[in-house]
């Protein structure tokens, strides 16, 4: 299987499907057969990967169990550009993280103290964090499931709008079939007997979903 980025691929596929498990082999926390490339390099070959800004991954819950301000949380996706270990962000950098933040919808959040927002508004947050890395290929599990109606929305565009403009590669799981039809990109369904990229839309969703929804597809999986 192969993509050229810049892309958007939705990943579905029945719980326990394997969806998370493929994020957790590109990171580099699970050993694996076969070979994956990334920019035409093996990844085992870049172990620092994740680190090294090459990828960013945001995880189904990323817990915070200490007090911070929601705008000191998202500045630090600037860290890869900090001038030393010990050194502040800069107003630049501060003023990046207020724009993120105004693209996802959250300039409101942005002096609450993160641990104490809702679901929805903790996922909005470190999406803009996200938008602050620079690395060129986007992990994202599950980035909507708290959301309301609306944010969905916001945050599909958003992405399609980030593939675009920003030449992302995003691969995002999601159960969200609801919003795919109308997006530009690839369908990975993780529960098909022999998953490949499809192109998005109408057809291709609503033929994933026929088989998601049918019994005899869980009990192949
Ligand atoms: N550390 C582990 N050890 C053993 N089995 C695991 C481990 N992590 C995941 N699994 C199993 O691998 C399978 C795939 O899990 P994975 O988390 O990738 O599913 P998923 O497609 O992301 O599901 P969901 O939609 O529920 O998030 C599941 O059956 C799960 O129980």
């Amino acid at each position: 299987m192969r993509l050229d980025a810049p892309a958007f691929v939705a990943i579905i596929g029945h719980n326990g499907a394997g969806k998370t498990t493929l994020f957790r082999v590109l990171t580099g926390q699970l050993p694996y057969q076969g070979r994956i490339e990334l920019a035409g390099q093996d990844v085992l070959r870049l172990p620092r990967r994740v680190a090294d800004g090459l990828l960013a991954h945001l995880p189904q819950r990323n817990a915070v169990a200490f007090p911070i301000e929601v705008r000191e949380l998202v500045v630090m996706g600037r860290f890869r550009h900090r001038r030393g270990l010990l050194a502040g962000y800069s107003p630049a950098d501060y003023a990046l993280a207020d724009d993120a933040l105004a693209q996802v919808g959250a300039t409101h959040l942005a002096h609450r103290d993160f641990p104490q927002l809702s679901g929805g508004e903790q996922q909005l947050v470190w999406l803009a964090q996200l938008l602050l890395q620079d690395a060129a290929l986007w992990l994202l599990d599950e980035p909507t499931q708290q959301l309301d109606v609306y944010y969905r929305r916001r945050v599909f565009r958003l992405l399609e709008t980030w593939v675009q403009t920003r030449q992302k590669t995003v691969l995002c799981i999601t159960h969200d079939l609801d919003q795919l039809p109308n997006l530009p990109g690839f369908l990975l369904n993780l529960s098909a007997p022999q998953p490949q990229l499809e192109p998005l839309s109408e057809a291709t969703v609503a033929a994933a979903r026929e088989w998601l929804e049918d019994e005899a597809s869980l009990m192949r999986h």
